[in-house]
């Protein structure tokens, strides 16, 4: 499989480590505009193959999307990242018309590739790359919900004082601070409902935190996070390579489930071979739907700045 990863900055690297470190890749091209950039991350991360023992080749080149002809997938994690004090929403700017070029170069060399959308305000990126390329729906995937939900099992685990491994959690809707919808009904420890070993109003706290996730790591570090984002990214790549048809939550082009339509949103979808191969529809509670209701008004108030 070849994979080509846009933008060699924290995320992209992020991402191309991850999934060479996996070995299931025969190439990864990372793609960037700074001159020389991803051809100094494609050599550094290729000085790491002997040491950490995968054969995946890495390469690099200064926007010449001709190096990418013929990839299986590409992950657009092209633009700026937000800092301390910002939300994902005032990048829309910068970012609308650097994923737009790219997701057309990208087409160009690579008519039948899956794209995976990182680039921020996310959900409009993706629906932008949609809209842009005009690609089947399954073909255009945002990661968000896989990198929240691991956000929301660290912070569940860290409530109970349960072993991640023991915990299972899956976040929804925009991948926002106020749009994520953390599905704390459903997490479970082992099979067992959470809610049996902590409090309602330490329920509650981790839900808050989730939502926050991006923004206090943002304010640690000056700019955003990129470890759990590329692992997020890398895990999905996997899935599309074999095929798993495993379930993450991540942006999908909605007509009709969950009675929204014309939205790309954070929703459970299998992830195989063709993308995104269904999306499952689970039973919301009045409250959940209520939620995600409102985190897709959020998201089209974004979409109708594009
Ligand atoms: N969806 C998600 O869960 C997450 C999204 N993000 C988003 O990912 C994006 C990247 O974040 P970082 O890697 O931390 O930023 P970064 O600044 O470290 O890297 C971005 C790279 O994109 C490159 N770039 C800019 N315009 C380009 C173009 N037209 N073509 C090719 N490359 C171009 C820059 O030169 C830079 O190297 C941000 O928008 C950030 O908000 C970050 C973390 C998680
Ligand atoms: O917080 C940000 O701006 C980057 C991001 O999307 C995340 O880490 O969840």
């Amino acid at each position: 499989m070849k994979v080509t990863v846009v933008g060699a900055g924290a995320v992209g690297a992020s991402c191309a480590e991850y999934i060479a470190m996996k070995d299931f890749a025969s190439e990864v091209v990372l793609v960037d505009i700074k001159e020389g950039f991803a051809e100094g991350k494609a050599m550094d991360l290729m000085q790491t193959a002997s040491l950490n023992g995968f054969d995946t080749k890495i390469t690099g080149s200064t926007n010449d999307y001709t190096k990418t002809a013929n990839s299986d997938v590409a992950v657009i994690t092209s633009g700026i990242p937000r800092k301390p004090g910002m939300t994902r929403e005032e990048l829309i700017s910068t970012n609308a018309g650097i994923v737009k070029t790219v997701a057309e170069n990208l087409i160009k060399e690579s008519p039948n590739v899956i794209i995976i959308v990182v680039s921020n305000p996310m959900d409009t990126m993706t629906y932008l790359a949609h809209k842009a390329t005009g690609l089947p729906k399954n073909r255009i995937i945002g990661m968000g919900g896989a990198l929240d939900s691991a956000r929301f099992k660290y912070r569940l685990a860290e409530a109970t004082e349960a072993p991640i491994s023991d915990i299972d959690g899956m976040v929804i809707g925009g991948h926002s601070d106020t749009g994520m919808i953390p599905l704390t009904r459903l997490a479970t420890r082992n099979s067992v409902p959470v809610s049996q070993f902590i409090s309602e109003e330490r329920m509650q706290e981790v839900k808050e935190a989730t939502k926050v996730g991006g923004a206090t790591l943002t304010k640690l570090l000056g700019t955003s996070a990129w470890y759990a984002p590329g692992a997020a990214v890398a895990a999905m790549v996997h899935a599309i390579a074999t095929d798993a048809h495993k379930m993450f939550p991540c942006s999908c082009f909605l007509e009709g489930e969950y009675g929204l339509n014309d939205i790309c949103i954070g929703v459970p979808a299998l992830i195989g071979a063709n993308g995104v191969e269904k999306i499952v529809e689970i039973e919301l509670s009045a409250t959940e739907k209520e939620e995600l209701t409102n985190s897709a008004e959020a998201v089209s108030k974004t979409n109708g700045l594009l």
